[in-house]
C-alpha cells in the first residue's frame, strides 16, 4: 500500500504502556509502539509474530500518536524492525506533541525519523548501516554464546565515543551466559550488563 511505503500508515502489531526493561532507561515508564515487519531473521528472536508485516493492519500514524500521548511523555518505537519503514512521519507527529521518542533497532536499514535516543542492537546476519552506528546512544549486543563477545568488541569499535555499551544475555541462554557476562564486564569495565528485567517482573 502506497501510504505504508511513505510511512503515513504503519503495520501496527501492538501498543502497550509498561516499564522499559532493558538498557540505559531500564526502570522508566514508557509507551511502546511495536511496528510489524522484519526480515533480519534472528533464530532466538522473542517476537517472531512481528516478522510478517502482512499480518499486522496498516494503521494511520495520527491515531497512533494521539493514543500514545494519552499514556506517557516517553515513547519507545520497536518491532519488528522499525527502520524497515520510513519513520519520519510518525516521529514528526510524536514530536509535535512534545514527546520524547526512543527507538529499538538492529540498524539494518537506513536511518529515518528524529530520535531522542537510539538503542542499536546489531545482528551478524544483517549488519547496521554506517549512519546508525554514528547516531547510536547505546549499543546493546545480545550474548548467545562465547563468540558473541568478539562480535560485541567489533561492533563497539564502530560506534561513537560517547555511546554506552551493554551486553544482554539471550533469554533462553541466560543461566549459562549471565555469569560469563558478569566476568566479562568486571574484566572489561567499559561494558555494562543489561537484563530483560520486564521478563523477571512478568510485565510486557
Ligand atoms: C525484538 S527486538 C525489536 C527491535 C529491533 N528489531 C532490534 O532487534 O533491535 C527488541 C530488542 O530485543 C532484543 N531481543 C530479541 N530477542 C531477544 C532474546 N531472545 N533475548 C534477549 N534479547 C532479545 C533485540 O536484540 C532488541 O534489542
Ligand atoms: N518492558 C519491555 N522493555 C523492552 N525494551 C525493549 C523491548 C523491545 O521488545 O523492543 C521491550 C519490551 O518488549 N518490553
Ligand atoms: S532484528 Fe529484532 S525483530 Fe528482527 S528478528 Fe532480530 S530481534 Fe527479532
Ligand atoms: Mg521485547
Amino acid at each position: 500500500m502506497e501510504l505504508v511505503e511513505k510511512g503515513e500508515m504503519l503495520p501496527l502489531m501492538e501498543e502497550f504502556y509498561t516499564i522499559q526493561g532493558e538498557g540505559h532507561h531500564t526502570g522508566t515508564a514508557a509507551y511502546f509502539i511495536r511496528v510489524g515487519g522484519c526480515d533480519v531473521g534472528c533464530h532466538w528472536c522473542d517476537v517472531k509474530e512481528s516478522w510478517n508485516a502482512e499480518t499486522h493492519p496498516p494503521t494511520e500514524i495520527s491515531g497512533i500518536a494521539e493514543n500514545a500521548a494519552r499514556y506517557s511523555n516517553t515513547i519507545v518505537v520497536t518491532g519488528g524492525e522499525p527502520l524497515t519503514w520510513n519513520m519520519s512521519p510518525l516521529t514528526h507527529k510524536l514530536k509535535e506533541k512534545g514527546l520524547r521518542i526512543h527507538i529499538e533497532t538492529s540498524g539494518a536499514y537506513p536511518l529515518s525519523g528524529i530520535w531522542d535516543w537510539i538503542c542499536l542492537s546489531p545482528k551478524k546476519m544483517k549488519l547496521p548501516k554506517e549512519e546508525v552506528y554514528k547516531a547510536a546512544n547505546e549499543l546493546k549486543v545480545i550474548i548467545y554464546n562465547k563468540h558473541d563477545f568478539q562480535f560485541a568488541e567489533e561492533q563497539a569499535a564502530k560506534v561513537s565515543g560517547n555511546c554506552e555499551l551493554y551486553l544482554q544475555p539471550e533469554w533462553s541462554r541466560r543461566e549459562k551466559m549471565t555469569p560469563e557476562i558478569v566476568d566479562y564486564v568486571m574484566t572489561n569495565p567499559k561494558w555494562k550488563i543489561s537484563l530483560q528485567t520486564h521478563k523477571y517482573l512478568n510485565i510486557p
